[in-house]
This record gives structure tokens, sequence and C-alpha cells, in this order.
């Protein structure tokens, strides 16, 4: 698939954690209430992402009317939100909490009101706090993808990122 995103020289390895979630299982949750995951967000994509062998993991998201873009199609922003939970979960099996520097989306075909979409994620590597991720979407065949991405992520300290903004957290009701 073409992209314009060109990842950097020098991106090393990383390793999954031994505590990481074991392959088949459910990735935990960001928080019950995120718009990517959450059961409990009153709007959301409530996409599952399920790890796979080493630093991979898969997802399913079903299309529903309301992420309508073009007439009958999903919107491109529904989508971008989608890959940033994907690739944003799975440094979870490296134990690292992150949020996103940088998402790149390469679109190849529409994608029906009505499609499962299927997603395959990993990371590429990584340089000191960035983490490099790739995925791609597909409607139940591999060989034919309908979009791409790329995402880096910024490891982050997670009580000291957020703290300004904890006062302002939903919870469910
Ligand atoms: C885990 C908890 C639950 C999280 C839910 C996840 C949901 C899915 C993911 C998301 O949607 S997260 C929400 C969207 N993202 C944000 O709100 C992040 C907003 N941005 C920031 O808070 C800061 O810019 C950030 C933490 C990303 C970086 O700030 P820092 O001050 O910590 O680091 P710095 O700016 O020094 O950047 C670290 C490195 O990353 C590089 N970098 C940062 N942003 C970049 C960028 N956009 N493009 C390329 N490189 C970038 C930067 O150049 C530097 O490289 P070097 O180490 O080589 O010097």
């Amino acid at each position: 698939m073409k992209t314009s995103f060109v990842l950097p020289t020098g991106i090393e390895p990383l390793t999954r954690h031994p505590n990481a979630t074991r392959p088949g299982q459910k990735i935990d949750l960001h928080h019950s209430m995120c718009y990517g995951c959450g059961a409990d967000a009153e709007v959301g994509l409530r996409i599952a992402v399920t790890a796979g062998e080493g630093l991979t993991a898969t997802a399913t998201m079903q299309v529903e009317n309301w992420m309508q873009g073009g007439p009958g199609v999903i919107h491109g922003g529904v989508l971008s939100g989608a890959f940033d939970e994907v690739m944003g979960t799975v440094p979870l099996l490296l134990r690292r909490p992150v949020v996103t520097g940088h998402l790149a989306i390469d679109y190849a075909k529409p994608i029906p009101l009505g499609s499962t979409v299927h997603f395959g994620c990993e990371i590429i590597g990584g340089i000191g706090r960035k983490i490099y991720t790739r995925s791609y979407a597909h409607l139940g065949d591999p060989d034919a993808p309908v979009a791409g991405a790329h995402a880096l992520f910024i490891v982050i300290d997670l009580e000291q990122h957020f703290a300004d903004y904890r006062d302002k957290a939903v919870h469910p009701s």
C-alpha cells in the first residue's frame, strides 16, 4: 500500500514484557470510558484488541451507521481514531504507557457501513521513548487491505502526564 510515512534510521527492536497479555487474550482496557475501547463510553468505537505473538495484535470494529462520512461509507476520522486505538494499545505489551505523537493513515478503499473491519498491528521498534508501529485494515481478506497506518507513540509518565486533567475526567454513571 502506498504511504508517505518515513521511518527514521536507528530503530531498535523491542521486547515483549514477560508479564504481558498472553497471545489470544484481550489486552486490558485503557479505561471503561475510553472513546476507543471503553464499554461505558457514551459514544465510542468499542474496539477490543487481542494480543498476538511477539509484539503483534489484532482487533475488530463494527462499522455502525453513526460512523458515516460519505454516503454509505465510514468517515475517515473515525477510521483514523480506530487505528489510533489499535496501535496505541499494542505498546501495553511492553508495559509502557504511551500517547500518540504522530499518526499517518493511508486510505485505499471506501469502507461500507455494516462492515466488520479487521485490524492487524505490530510494533516495529523504538528509539528511546519513541515507539513506532504499523497497522493495516481489511474486510475479511488479509490480502486485500482497505487501509494502512503508521504511528509514533511517546512513552509517558502516566501520573504526571494526566495530572492537570484528572479533575475533568468523566466516570461511569
Ligand atoms: C495509557 C493511558 C491511556 C491512553 C489512551 C490512549 C488512546 C490512544 C492514543 C491517543 O489517542 S493519546 C491522545 C493523543 N495524543 C496526545 O494527546 C499527546 C499530546 N502531546 C504531548 O503530550 C507531548 O507532545 C508528548 C508527550 C507526545 C511529547 O512531549 P514530551 O515533552 O514528553 O517529549 P518531547 O517533546 O521531548 O518528545 C520526545 C521525543 O519524541 C519526538 N516527537 C514528539 N512528537 C513528535 C512528532 N509529532 N513527530 C516526530 N517526533 C516527535 C521528539 O522530537 C523527541 O525526540 P528525541 O527524543 O529524539 O528528541
